[in-house]
């Protein structure tokens, strides 16, 4: 079961640089448990709903959107975003709240970012919840421009529908050029369209709202922008460096949560990543697909932070 609604009892903007400035929140226990929310994407941005997941009476819940997402600003900023800059601003944002190690939570992109942080500042990190596995490889990206569209064709069919024949060799190429071009009568559509297309294959079981609200101009303008950015810079790591990386926080101690069903990050990411480290706890959703909200992964992610609170 989530924790009821709940409301900050902190939050603020912190400049980051000339040009971006992050939005920051801290829900729960001001001297709780530090923990750290990571959200996915890149470029989908926290919603109000991620603060229900962390126990209000133990946990001190700090959830942020990544530069240029959410409220962070500017919105679908591409300049000076890259992985290296997330990590230097969760480092940022630790020191400017005091907190000395956290609990890092973070799913699909936000598995991401978590491992790559980790691995940055493995002094830093009491435990890791990892779910729908992303590490960001060649193979991954080529199935979220193909693979997907296997299990939902009626909405790939939609998604590659505005781009010419001709330059369907290379859809990430194509949409990057759209999704980069000046003229908002140009890279709105197809943020729109990138953001329906994987907000439409989410979830096992049919759910509108997601395809809604992944597609819409608020949410698409950064996810679809910063995903095909760091699509493009093949999220700014070398090919298999997390998995590589992992010596490094081998000893953290670890969840992973992984739906069988999840279309935008099949399983075989997660398995891989829980064969390489034995040392962490693999928990495998059978009737379940992407979402953190989808009811058995949201059961078993509560778990593992009841987990870590009872630890
Ligand atoms: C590779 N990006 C996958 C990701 O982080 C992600 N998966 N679903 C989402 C939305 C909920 C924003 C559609 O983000």
């Amino acid at each position: 079961m989530l924790y009821p609604p709940i409301e900050p009892f902190a939050s603020g903007m912190l400049a980051l640089d000339g040009l971006h400035s992050m939005y920051w929140e801290q829900c729960g226990q001001p001297q709780g448990y530090p923990l750290l929310y990571l959200h996915g994407g890149p470029g989908d941005g926290c919603v109000p709903a991620c603060r229900q997941l962390f126990d209000p009476a133990f946990y001190r819940a700090v959830l942020f959107d990544q530069r240029g997402s959410g409220r962070s600003s500017p919105r679908g900023e591409l300049r000076d975003n890259s992985t290296a800059h997330l990590v230097a601003d969760i480092e940022r944002l630790r020191e400017q709240l005091g907190i000395e190690r956290w609990l890092v939570f973070g799913g699909s992109w936000g598995s991401t970012l978590a491992l790559a942080y980790a691995q940055a500042h493995p002094e830093r990190v009491s435990g890791l919840i990892l779910r729908g596995i992303f590490l960001g490889e060649r193979r991954e990206i080529d199935w979220f421009l193909h693979g997907m569209g296997q299990f939902f064709p009626e909405e790939w069919q939609r998604f590659v529908a505005p781009i010419p024949e001709a330059e369907r060799g290379d859809l990430l190429a194509a949409y990057y050029r759209r999704l980069t071009d000046p003229d908002p009568a140009v890279h709105l559509p197809a943020c729109r369209a990138w953001g329906r297309y994987e907000g439409a294959c989410v979830a096992l079981r049919p759910n509108a709202d997601a395809a809604e609200r992944a597609g819409s101009e608020y949410v698409a303008l950064s996810l679809a922008r910063l995903e095909a950015h760091y699509f493009v810079n093949r999220v700014f790591l070398p090919e298999g460096a997390l998995l590589a990386g992992l010596a490094r926080i081998r000893h953290i101690p670890a969840a992973i949560v992984q739906g069988r069903y999840d279309v935008v990050c099949p399983p075989a990411t997660a398995l891989r990543l829980a064969q390489a480290w034995p040392q962490a706890h693999y928990e495998l959703v059978e009737a379940a697909g992407h979402s953190l909200w989808e009811p058995g992964i949201l059961e078993a992610l509560l778990r593992q932070l009841e987990r870590f609170r009872d630890a």
